[in-house]
Formats: structure tokens, C-alpha cells, sequence
């Protein structure tokens, strides 16, 4: 990101607001803005490798490891305003294990991007896949939006709910139901 250009950007922005970007209180906001949305969009930069590094275990075990309540922060890509809200993510292992924090460094990743949060689920989950070579993944994420909150249709409550499931979690109902139990759903 060239971020001379961008404080750049922003100041002109601003002027179209009607503001004076020479005020007092935003002469420093062009520069803030430019670092601000470098770190939201971190997460176009970088590979799934050297997230995960080298936290790939080898564990003779084929059950079910889960994370829940990720907390997460990403932004719509229609109107660039945050969503936020929760992801669990499950994991049948095959014999590896992944560094348990890595799947919210996933989980980081795919948020700090321009999202919807459809895609989000999904990139989480194949990125889990591969990362641990897994028998199967399920990836819930809940999430609220601020542009249905604070403007548009200004629904203040509802909560968009998005799955995703791959290999066994896609094969066996009952796996999919042991994932949904323990995170704290009944049903999707
Ligand atoms: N499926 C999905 N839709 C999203 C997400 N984030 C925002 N949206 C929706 O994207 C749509 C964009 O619709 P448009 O009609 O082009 O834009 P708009 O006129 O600003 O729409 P309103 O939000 O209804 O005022 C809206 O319905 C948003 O609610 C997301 O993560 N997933
Ligand atoms: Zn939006």
C-alpha cells in the first residue's frame, strides 16, 4: 500500500465532506486512517504457511478439536463498515494437531480483508483443512453488521449466522451434530 497516497486520498475525502482536513482535529486523521486500514487489511498480506509456521503436531488422534468464541473484526466489502462477532471453528485431526491459537490467527487473517461474511466462513474452513491435513472442519461464524445497524435498514438485532463444513463434517450428520452440540447450538 503506497501510504503517502492514501493520506493523500483521505484528505481529499475529507474536503468532499465539507471538512477543513487542516483543522486542528484532523490535520494527524489522514495519516491515522492510512495506518488504521493497513492493519484492517493485513490479511490480504501474508501466507497460510507462515501463520501456521511450524505449530503442526503429530498426535495419533482422530477426534474432534474445537476453538469457540473467536472474537472477530472484519469489514463488508459493500460498504466498508465493520461486522463483528464470533467464530467457532472444529477440526476432526488426522493424526496432527494444529497449535490450538492458530486457528484465531486463521481466523484474524481472513477477517482483516474485505469481507462478506460468507466468504470469511469459507476461507476459514479450507484454510483449517489444508493447514492440518484434517479428516474434516466445520467453521460457525455469527456476526452483526454495521451497516444493517447504523444505516440502510437500521435492524439493530438480528445476527447473520454462516457455516461451513467440509470432509466428514459434510459426510456424517452425526459428527456435524457432536460440532453443533459443543459449540452451544441446536441446529444451524
Ligand atoms: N450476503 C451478505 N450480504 C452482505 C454482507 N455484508 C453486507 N451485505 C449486504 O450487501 C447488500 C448490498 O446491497 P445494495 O442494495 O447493493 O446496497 P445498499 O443500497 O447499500 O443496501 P442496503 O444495505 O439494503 O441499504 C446489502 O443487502 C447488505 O446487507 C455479507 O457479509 N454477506
Ligand atoms: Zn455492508
Amino acid at each position: 500500500m503506497d501510504t503517502a497516497r492514501v493520506e493523500e486520498l483521505v484528505r481529499e475525502l475529507l474536503r468532499e465532506l465539507g471538512e477543513d482536513p487542516d483543522r486542528e482535529g484532523l490535520r494527524q486523521t489522514p495519516a491515522r486512517v492510512a495506518r488504521s486500514l493497513t492493519f484492517l487489511t493485513s490479511g490480504h498480506r501474508g501466507t497460510i504457511d507462515e501463520i501456521v509456521h511450524q505449530a503442526v503436531f503429530a498426535q495419533p488422534t482422530h477426534n474432534m478439536v474445537i476453538a469457540r468464541d473467536i472474537e472477530l473484526y472484519s469489514m463488508c466489502e459493500h460498504h466498508i463498515l465493520p461486522f463483528f462477532g464470533r467464530a467457532h471453528v472444529g477440526y476432526i485431526a488426522r493424526g496432527r494437531v494444529l497449535g490450538i491459537s492458530k486457528l484465531a490467527r486463521l481466523v484474524d487473517h481472513f477477517a482483516r480483508r474485505l469481507q462478506i461474511q460468507e466468504r470469511l466462513t469459507e476461507e476459514v474452513a479450507a484454510a483449517v483443512m489444508e493447514s492440518v491435513g484434517a479428516d474434516g472442519v466445520g467453521v460457525v461464524v455469527e456476526a452483526q453488521h454495521l451497516c444493517m445497524m447504523m444505516r440502510g435498514v437500521e435492524k439493530q438485532n438480528s445476527m447473520m449466522t454462516t457455516s461451513a463444513v467440509l470432509g466428514c463434517f459434510r459426510r456424517s450428520v452425526a459428527t456435524r451434530t457432536e460440532f453443533l452440540t459443543l459449540v452451544g447450538r441446536r441446529h444451524l
